[in-house]
């Protein structure tokens, strides 16, 4: 049996994420992202799984961040799990979720559902936490207050809440890309199932140089190397310094990525690895 950590408590999409890719294996929550990252490097698990980008809010910068800029660990796999939100209260306030003073939820699922609380609970105060299902801990830990969380079925039913409003997400193809982390590069993959494969590379452009997004492009462009994202990101080095993830839709080979790395160094690019690994398509 292996040891997974992920974006705990109980109960986060995360957590579902696990439950279903690593159904035969022991699951350790953590309270926060980069915790569960540093729970890989010091080997008191071996995968940790955490939100990478979700359809409608974009990045989980939090997590790309401590990826790239303290934890450099390699992504080993992808779970894609579709998206649903519900407003939940405490049973004893099941009756009054429209007089809620504060919802609590992870600041991506609160952005899932703006058009719902700007509609239908304009005053109410919005508040982030760790996770979703960490808002539905501290409803069912609160009972006196008239508050609510936004979280998933799994949490309604983990900490007691009454789903008083099923469903607030603003756009039905919600989905979320979570990533599966390893201390090192593995041969084998970590689950046996899988849709398709993808590499991940962070490339830095050489400075001050007209043209160089386009001659990266082009470096994939003219082998067919198929991207399915592209993404800026603040080096933190001073404004206007930035880098790109890029996630190609292929796994490692021998010739053609490697080649295109040859290129984007010949151009002067710094070209990091940060994966290449199977991902599954949760239905
Ligand atoms: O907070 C959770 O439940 C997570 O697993 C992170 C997250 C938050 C919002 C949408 C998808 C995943």
């Amino acid at each position: 049996m292996r040891k997974v950590g992920y974006l705990g408590p109980r109960a986060t999409f995360t957590h579902i994420a696990v439950q279903t890719m690593f159904q035969r294996d022991e699951h350790l929550p953590y309270r926060t992202i980069p915790a569960c990252v540093d729970a890989v490097v010091n080997g008191e698990v071996e995968y940790g799984i955490v939100p990478l980008e979700n359809a409608l809010e974009g990045s989980v910068n939090l997590t790309l961040d401590y990826l790239i800029h303290e934890k450099r660990l390699p992504i080993v796999g992808e779970i894609v799990l579709p998206i649903r939100q519900h407003l939940m209260v405490h049973p004893n306030h099941a009756k009054e979720w429209q007089e809620l003073t504060t919802v609590y939820s992870h600041s991506h699922a609160i952005a899932q559902c703006h058009k719902f609380l700007h509609t239908t609970l304009s005053d109410v105060l919005l508040e982030a936490t760790t996770s979703t299902a960490s808002a539905a801990q501290f409803v069912k830990e609160h009972p006196e207050q008239v508050i609510g969380a936004i979280a998933n079925e799994l949490a309604a039913k983990e900490y007691g809440l009454h789903i008083a409003q099923p469903n607030i997400h603003d756009y039905n193809h919600n989905t979320t890309r979570f990533v599966v982390l390893h201390r090192s590069v593995q041969q084998d993959t970590p689950f046996d199932v899988h849709d398709g494969y993808k590499t991940t590379l962070m490339i830095t452009l050489p400075s001050d140089q007209a043209g160089a997004l386009h001659q990266v492009l082009s470096a994939f462009g003219w082998r067919k190397l198929n991207l399915s994202k592209i993404e800026s990101r603040p080096m933190k080095t001073g404004l206007g310094n930035y880098f790109f993830i890029v996630d190609i839709e292929q796994k490692m080979d021998d010739v053609l990525i490697p080649s295109a790395i040859a290129e984007l160094e010949a151009l002067g690019c710094t070209v990091n690895l940060l994966g290449s690994y199977p991902y599954f398509l949760i239905k």
